[in-house]
Parts: structure tokens; C-alpha cells; sequence
């Protein structure tokens, strides 16, 4: 026991700790809603911070109990909810690195994590369905009644005592595009450093009721949670069903008294296809504040169709990558000047930058050229778990002062600079494609076909081929009402406007686009569509 007999002091509440930050409202006003969730009975129900507070220190106690060392992992496998977020909590006061991921999680893709995270345990909730864990890890669940325990983790000698802000926080695996998941280590301080870096976008106030729409194993679900608790907001989790029913949907979040939504463009798309006359009664009601998207590009046809239906509310382009949690929040104006081309992704959050470099690794400083974005950023990852090769690809030292020991984190996207220095994205640096030379814009191809009367989206892909030139294959998704549109008089209007190389080879009418896990478009399973 500490000195003075109290809880043993893992993190002493003058350093960066997950627990500390995100509950520090609790402190102030423990009576506030923290989470507003969906109750068993389908009604809603709210926990104050207070009670949040309580339930993590439960969980401590239950976790301490499992003679854990600080940096054993703990696989967190649930939805986004008020006891996901004291389990992930009470992992934190405990230097329990979490591992978060969600059901809708195959299992094979989770036994490749365990096989690399090496847990200590897995967590799921009370009625969580995951079987199969193997005998290695302990498994146990979390609910309203605390932690149940069905498989001790095996017993460990325990070292650490004290959870330093640069020990790890979560390591969340991204689906790498190489089939081998990589692992995100991000520490306490790399995550609170952007979360306090976007406090300074003024996103919201404790008045706020942050609607998180994203999977646990994704980051923009770990934002949302830290912004909203890190302002003393209100966190609204979105039941994953809900998503596919664009009025029930709608129901919640107007019930909930949702102000902000936060998600990937994907999450609206049913919403402007099926419902936009109750979003539109919604935007008038004036609730709904502000809309912020991350993840991939929005296709500006939909974004505008969204601003319509919202023209009370701001529009927030989150951008960047889970390994600096994100690199950029901007403002994007309401309604879209006609003739906007791209977003922009601005300037990197207070207390980060970002800068262009040419493919011979010098500044590029002229406004519209192109360059690829390296970040200098507190946030920056630890490396890639057990992986210094693939960290070492990434983080490189300071191209400017390379004797400073400083590094930088090559994101791997491309962007040009606008007349203020402001970033446009223009797409990811292994997306580039070349078609007899020439080098082609999938996003100039997508924009020009979304702007084919009855195409509601577009994606443009290069199909590989054994010989010759790989082929440029367009997906579309078209209006509900009105005939699907002549494929030869889409190719002749893009021709109309691209040069010859950027012109489709084929085109294909899909129903709606499919999405990755995380809700962002699926190009394999749309490249696969075509195969079949
Ligand atoms: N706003 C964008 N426009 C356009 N391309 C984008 C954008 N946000 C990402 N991306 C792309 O997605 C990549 C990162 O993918 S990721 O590692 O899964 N992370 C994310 O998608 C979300 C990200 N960690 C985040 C979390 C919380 C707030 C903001 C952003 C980036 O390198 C970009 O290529």
C-alpha cells in the first residue's frame, strides 16, 4: 500500500493517464451525464460520471486482483458502451495495455491478434458471444455487475507498480493492407497529447452529446470517447444495428438529444438514400450542431446533398492515421463554395505539423504541387508491435534536422498546399496509378462520374490484368427512382472532360457500396464483385 494507506498510486494524477483525463470531469461535477446509452428495454439510460467512476474503480479492484503486471494485454472485445468504457478505463489505471475490438470482429482475424498481442486476458461483455479463446488467455466478462471471471489469466510474477504516461495505453490492429494485421502502440501521452491538441478546435462543450457511430477497434470511436469525456461532454454510443436503419437511426439520435454526429462518410448514405425528409425536419430543429467525418474522403455530392438537409450545422474533416491518432480537425464551410474541387485537411492540430516532401525527399514548398505529408506529432505511435522493421518504414528522422534525433512519421498520403499553406488531400501514395504513364487521380475520375445526372457515388479502382495495362474500372451507385444510366453515355461524358487514360474502361452499377469493418469502402470486395 502507498504511504499514506490508500489505493496503491499506480497513476499519480499529476502525469498523462487515460483514466485520469477522461475522468476528470468527475472532479468537477460527478453528476453529469457521461454516457446516454440504450437500456435493455430499448429506452435510453444515462450514466454520470460519477457512476462511470465508480464502475472503473470496481473493475479495478476486480482486475488488480488478477495479479496482472503493467504492459500485460487485455484483448477488450465489445460495442461502444458505458461499461466498455470503464473496462478500457479501469485498464488504464492499471498500465493493462487494451486491445479493443468488436464483435462483428471474425473469428479468425481475432485468434491472428491473440497469436501476436499474446493477451493476458480477453474481456467481452456479459452477453457477448465470442467463443473458442484460446486456453493460453484467461477470458472473463464485464456488465453492470462488475467483472465475472470464467478462465484466471495464468499467474505472473508482477514488476511495475507505477503506470508511467509513455507506457501503452491501447495497440489497436489495423487491417494493414498487407494481410498481416499490424498493431498500433499507442501510449498515454501520444493519445492525450492530440486529444489536447484538438481542444483547441473547440469541437465541442460539456453541453455536448457526442454520437459515436464507429467500432470499438477503431480509433475515431477511441476519439469520440476521449473528446467527449475529455470535455465533460455526454458520449451517445450507436447501437451497430441501428446503423443499417436509417429512421431508427434518426429516432435515437433525436431521443438521445444527440448535438454532434460523428462518423465515416459511409454512415450517411443511408440516411440521404432512404430518410433525408426526416433529417431535413431534424437540421431544422436546429439540435443536431455539427457533423464530423474522418476516415476517407467524403464524396462532395453527398456531403452537399447533407448540407442541405443540415444547413444549421458545422461540418468538421477529421484527417489522419491511427498511428498519430489523427493529424488534422478543419472546418469545412456550410454550404460548399460551388466549385469546390476537394476538402481541404488544413493545418495538423495545436502542437502538431505537417509537411510535404517530393519523391526525392526535399520540402515542397510551391502551393498545388504535390507531395507526400510527413507529420511531426507528440502523438506519434510507439512503433508497430513487435514489428521495428515495419516502424522503421515509417518513422524516420527529422528530413530537416536529421542529426536532432528528432523523427517524423511518413503517412503515406499525398496532398498539395494551397495558397495559405492549407493541405489538400490528394489520395494515398499506393493508390497512385499509372495508366500507359500517365499518372491517374482516382478521386478527379469519381468526381467527374458523380457528376452524371442519377449517379449518387462513384469509386474508381484499376482492376489488375495478367498482360498489359492494368484496367480503370468505375463502381456507381445510382438514385432509388429514374433507369440506371447508359454505360456508353457515362464513358463519353467523361471523355467529354478527362484525357483519354482517365477514361473507364467499364463501368458497374452496384446497389450500394460494400464497407470494411470500420465503415470505410471496401475496394476489395468491390474488385471482387467484378471477378465474380
Ligand atoms: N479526412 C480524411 N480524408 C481523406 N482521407 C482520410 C481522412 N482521414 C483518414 N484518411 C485516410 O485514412 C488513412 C488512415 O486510416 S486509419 O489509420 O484507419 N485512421 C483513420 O481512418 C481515422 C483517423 N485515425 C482519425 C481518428 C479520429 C479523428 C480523425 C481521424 C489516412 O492515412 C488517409 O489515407
Amino acid at each position: 500500500m502507498s504511504p499514506n494507506g490508500a489505493r496503491p498510486v499506480r497513476a499519480h494524477a499529476s502525469v498523462d493517464n487515460l483514466r485520469t483525463y477522461l475522468l476528470a470531469a468527475a472532479r468537477r461535477d460527478p453528476d453529469r451525464p457521461a454516457v446516454i446509452q440504450a437500456a435493455a428495454d430499448g429506452g435510453l439510460e444515462t450514466v454520470t460520471y460519477g457512476e462511470l467512476e465508480r464502475r472503473v474503480d470496481r473493475l479495478v479492484d476486480a482486475l488488480d486482483a488478477l495479479g496482472l503486471d503493467v504492459g500485460d494485454r487485455v484483448i477488450l472485445e465489445s460495442d461502444t458502451n458505458a461499461d466498455a468504457v470503464a473496462t478500457l478505463l479501469a485498464c488504464a489505471t492499471l498500465g493493462l495495455p487494451f486491445t479493443p475490438t468488436s464483435p462483428e470482429v471474425p473469428d479468425e482475424r481475432l485468434l491472428t491478434i491473440i497469436d501476436s498481442a499474446e493477451p493476458a486476458l480477453h474481456i467481452q461483455s456479459d452477453h457477448g458471444q465470442r467463443t473458442g479463446i484460446p486456453e493460453t488467455v484467461g477470458t472473463a466478462r464485464f456488465g453492470p455487475g462488475g467483472l465475472t471471471v470464467e478462465r484466471a489469466p495464468a499467474p505472473r510474477v508482477r514488476r511495475r507498480r507505477v503506470v508511467t504516461p509513455i507506457d501503452t495505453a491501447y495497440i489497436t490492429f489495423t487491417s494493414g493492407t498487407t494481410g498481416r494485421p499490424k498493431g498500433v502502440v499507442m501510449s498515454h501521452r501520444g493519445v492525450i497529447a492530440f486529444l489536447r491538441g484538438a481542444e483547441a478546435a473547440r469541437l465541442i462543450t460539456a453541453e455536448d452529446r457526442v454520437a459515436n457511430t464507429s467500432p470499438l477497434q477503431f480509433d475515431f470511436a477511441l476519439f469520440d470517447i476521449g473528446l467527449a469525456l475529455g470535455h465533460g461532454a455526454t458520449l451517445v454510443p450507436v447501437p451497430r444495428a441501428r446503423l443499417n436503419w436509417p429512421r431508427r437511426l434518426l429516432s435515437y439520435l433525436r431521443d438521445a438529444g444527440v448535438t454532434q454526429v460523428d462518423g465515416v462518410p459511409s454512415v450517411w448514405r443511408p440516411v440521404l438514400r432512404h430518410e433525408s425528409d426526416l433529417l431535413a425536419e431534424m437540421g431544422q430543429e436546429g439540435v443536431l450542431s455539427r457533423i464530423t467525418f474522418s476516415g476517407e474522403d467524403f464524396p462532395l455530392d453527398e456531403l452537399r446533398r447533407l448540407q442541405e438537409l443540415l444547413p444549421k450545422a458545422r461540418f468538421t474533416n477529421g484527417y489522419g492515421a491511427t498511428e498519430t491518432m489523427a493529424a488534422s480537425i478543419t472546418e469545412v464551410p456550410n454550404p460548399l463554395p460551388p466549385g469546390t474541387e476537394r476538402l481541404s485537411i488544413g493545418y495538423a492540430v495545436a502542437g502538431a505539423e505537417m509537411m510535404l516532401l517530393g519523391s526525392d525527399g526535399s520540402p515542397v514548398d510551391e502551393p498545388g504541387t504535390i507531395g507526400e505529408i510527413y507529420l511531426r506529432s507528440p502523438s506519434l505511435f510507439s512503433g508497430y508491435w513487435r514489428d521495428p522493421e515495419a516502424t522503421r518504414a515509417v518513422v524516420l528522422p527529422d528530413p530537416l534536422h536529421p542529426g536532432s534525433g528528432q523523427v517524423v512519421f511518413k503517412t503515406g498520403d499525398l496532398a498539395h498546399m494551397g495558397p495559405e499553406g492549407e493541405l489538400y488531400f490528394r489520395g494515398r501514395v499506393d493508390s497512385q496509378v499509372q495508366i500507359r504513364g500517365n499518372r491517374v487521380e482516382l478521386g478527379e475520375v469519381e468526381r467527374r462520374i458523380g457528376q452524371f445526372a442519377g449517379i449518387t457515388g462513384a469509386v474508381a479502382m484499376v482492376l489488375p490484368r495478367e498482360d498489359g495495362d492494368p484496367l480503370l474500372h468505375a463502381f456507381v451507385t445510382c438514385a432509388p427512382a429514374g433507369p440506371a444510366p447508359d454505360t456508353r453515355e457515362v464513358l463519353a461524358f467523361c471523355r467529354a472532360a478527362l484525357p483519354a487514360y482517365m477514361v473507364p474502361h467499364g463501368l458497374s452499377v452496384v446497389n450500394e457500396f460494400p464497407v470494411t469493418v470500420n465503415g470505410k469502402v471496401d475496394r476489395t470486395a468491390l474488385a471482387a464483385h467484378v471477378a465474380s
